[in-house]
């Protein structure tokens, strides 16, 4: 098996890139820096860092998928402030007895991603490390707009979402509990010892999220106030957008849309991302985490949440979750929720 110790850090470079690059990359990589055209002048730039058994497993993922999804959560934030993806910077860590084709496969899941928006990896950084770490760069283009930040919202604005909330909360809760692997067959034969029929979507929502990228620009044509993906699960990331715009929102959880159920006794005694549930049933099949539960407080989907003025005619790609009013706060049906996602130091 070639390895990328065989091929040393620069012919792991070499065979990484030389794609085609897309005409916003007017140097792309192999120099100091890259040179992006920014023909308004500036430059959206985001950066997020993806960390061996903390944001994917490599039993629970393949390379591909792990590119896919580190790209995607990037490009995600690039197009929550209404921008237009040009450009990723890759920095890429892994122990020398990687072996290349898994590292280059990475690299292909990054690349295809990008291509989704009209984007290539203009350069990056190529290190070894005793983990495999992804720290990708996403810059963009808002083409003469303002950014939709999340500061904007107003008191009286709909609060709308568009994409999908909890499916990868779902799969995680799938691949935590091993729930596919009962039957001794590994991830990807996972599915359907209960003749459960979702574990598939909710595996490959998990493993490679479909970020709506249309969103931005649909957002920024309908007069968004404010917008972000929701990373880290949705009533976490609107009280980004409550405290920086100084207001209240309030979800109504009738409206939420909601994953399909997952098999298992009904309980919400799981929090999305916690490795363990509180409550088994009597079969030792873990208490199904409740779909709202998931949708509220599930990230890594990377839909789309925005505020919009009261009144705005939304098409039917966005759902009306909830409202902005005078005050401070995220609740749920006027009341404050015990659970809002993902924190990197307490989850
Ligand atoms: N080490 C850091 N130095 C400077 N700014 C940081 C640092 N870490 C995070 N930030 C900034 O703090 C904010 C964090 O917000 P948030 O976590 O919602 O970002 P996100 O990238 O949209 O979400 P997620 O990281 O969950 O994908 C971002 O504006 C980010 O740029
Ligand atoms: C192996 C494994 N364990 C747990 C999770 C769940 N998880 C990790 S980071 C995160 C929030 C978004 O990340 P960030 O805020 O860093 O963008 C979530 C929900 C996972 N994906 N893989
Ligand atoms: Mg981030
Ligand atoms: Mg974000
Ligand atoms: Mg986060």
């Amino acid at each position: 098996m070639e390895s990328i110790g065989d091929l040393g850090e620069f012919g792991l470079i070499r065979r990484a890139t030389g794609r085609a690059l897309t005409p916003d990359v007017l140097l792309g990589p192999g120099d100091d820096a890259a040179v992006i055209a920014a023909p308004d002048g500036r430059v959206v730039a985001t950066t997020d860092v993806l960390i061996e058994g903390r944001h994917f497993r490599l039993d629970w993922s393949s390379p591909y998928d792990i590119g896919r999804k580190a790209a995607a959560q990037n490009l995600a934030d690039v197009v929550a402030m209404g921008a237009r993806p040009t450009a990723l910077l890759v920095g890429f860590g892994a122990p020398p007895t990687t072996s290349a084709e898994w590292a280059l496969r990475l690299n292909d899941g990054i690349a295809d991603e990008a291509a989704l928006v009209g984007a290539s990896v203009a350069g990056g950084d190529t290190v070894s490390s005793p983990t495999v770490t992804i720290a990708v760069t996403a810059l963009g283009d808002l083409g003469g707009a303002p950014p939709i930040t999340r500061s904007g919202a107003r008191p009286g604005d709909l609060v709308a979402v568009r994409g999908r909330l909890g499916w990868a909360a779902s799969g995680l809760h799938l691949l935590e509990h091993a729930l596919l692997g009962r039957s001794g067959a590994g991830p990807d034969g996972l599915d359907g010892p209960d003749g459960f029929g979702g574990a598939a979507a909710f595996l490959a929502a998990h493993r490679r999220p479909e970020p709506p990228y249309a969103a931005g620009a649909e957002a920024r044509a309908l007069g968004a106030t404010a917008m972000l993906d929701v990373s880290d699960g949705l009533l976490q990331d609107l009280g980004h957008i409550a405290d920086l715009s100084g207001v209240a929102i309030d979800i109504s959880a009738a409206s939420v849309p909601l994953p399909p159920r997952l098999p298992g006794e009904k309980g919400t005694a799981t929090r999305p991302g916690e490795g363990k549930t509180s409550s088994e049933s009597a079969a030792g099949v873990p208490a199904a985490p409740d779909p709202l539960q998931l949708a509220l407080t599930g990230g890594e989907d990377h839909a789309f949440a925005a505020t919009f003025p009261a009144g705005t005619a939304l098409p039917a790609t966005w759902t009306v979750v909830g409202r902005v009013a005078e005050g401070s706060g995220v609740t749920v049906d006027g009341a404050v929720p015990s659970v809002r996602g993902w924190d990197h130091f307490r989850s």
